[in-house]
């Protein structure tokens, strides 16, 4: 039987590039993979529509509605904590599946992950990757197109240029290994919403592009892998 890569993808928001990726995935030139799960961490995520319309089962699974934190609780320690649980649970609820991931694209999450989930998911062999959209190094972290734009508004976007990157995940946020990037040139008079659009357009074609790179790699590791076993 062809070999096929399982992804697990997670999300918070509108899912435009979990849609990139659903559609990609259903044409002939994307290496053998499926979605085979979502998580959202947002009941309101309309990234959830985008998978009941395509057939993907979801799950919710949220900090404080899930238990682990109390709404409004602010002791420092009692939230790294609780985001430690959480990222644990989470992480035995990704080996729990059914279909075990062999890769989890982040795809507009908007969760820091705690090594409680990162060394349990990459220690059983999971991959994780992140679409972000700022050029390495550069806006780390959430609203990262607001700040680049700024810059540039304020005549401070160095060569009038963001980008897009999607990187290999590590604890320090947004800081793994580039696996593609892409400059992406802003223009006097555009607006933040223009510019928005702009690099989401981008952003769904390189999450595809640096996907299918991904999983290529996974696929020929297994392939190697049963090579390996059969001698
Ligand atoms: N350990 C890592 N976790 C995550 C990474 C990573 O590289 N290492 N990438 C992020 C995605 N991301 C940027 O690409 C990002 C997402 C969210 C935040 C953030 O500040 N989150 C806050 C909550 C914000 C909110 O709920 O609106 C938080 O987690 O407290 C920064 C960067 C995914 N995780
Ligand atoms: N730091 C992570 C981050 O900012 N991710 C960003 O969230 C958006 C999700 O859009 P989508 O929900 O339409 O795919 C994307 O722009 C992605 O780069």
């Amino acid at each position: 039987m062809a070999h096929e890569c399982h992804i697990v993808v997670f999300a918070s928001g509108n899912g435009s590039n979990f849609q990139a990726l659903i559609d990609a995935l259903s044409s002939k030139q994307f290496p053998s993979a499926r979605i085979t799960r979502l998580i959202v961490n947002r009941k309101k995520a309309y990234a959830v529509t985008r998978a009941e319309k395509a057939g993907i089962p979801w799950e919710y699974f949220n900090l404080i509605s899930n238990g682990f934190q109390r709404a409004g609780d602010k002791d420092p320690q009692h939230i790294k904590e609780a985001r430690e649980k959480y990222d644990a649970a989470l992480g035995d609820l990704v080996l729990a599946l059914e279909e075990r991931p062999q890769l989890i694209v982040l795809a507009g999450w908007m969760h820091i992950f705690s090594r409680a989930f990162l060394d349990k998911v990459k220690g059983e062999g999971i991959e994780i990757i992140n679409l972000h959209p700022a050029l390495p190094g550069k806006y780390d972290g959430a609203d990262a197109i607001e700040r680049a734009y700024e810059d540039f508004v304020a005549g401070k976007l160095e060569n009038n240029r963001t980008g897009i990157m999607i990187h290999h995940v590590i604890d320090e946020v947004d800081r793994g290994d580039p696996i593609m990037t892409r400059e992406i040139p802003l223009e006097q008079g555009e607006t933040l919403d223009q510019v928005k659009e702009k690099i989401h357009a981008h952003e769904h074609e390189l999450l595809v592009e640096a996907t299918a790179q991904v999983v290529k790699g996974i696929l020929q590791g297994s392939e190697l892998h049963l090579e390996t076993e059969k001698q």
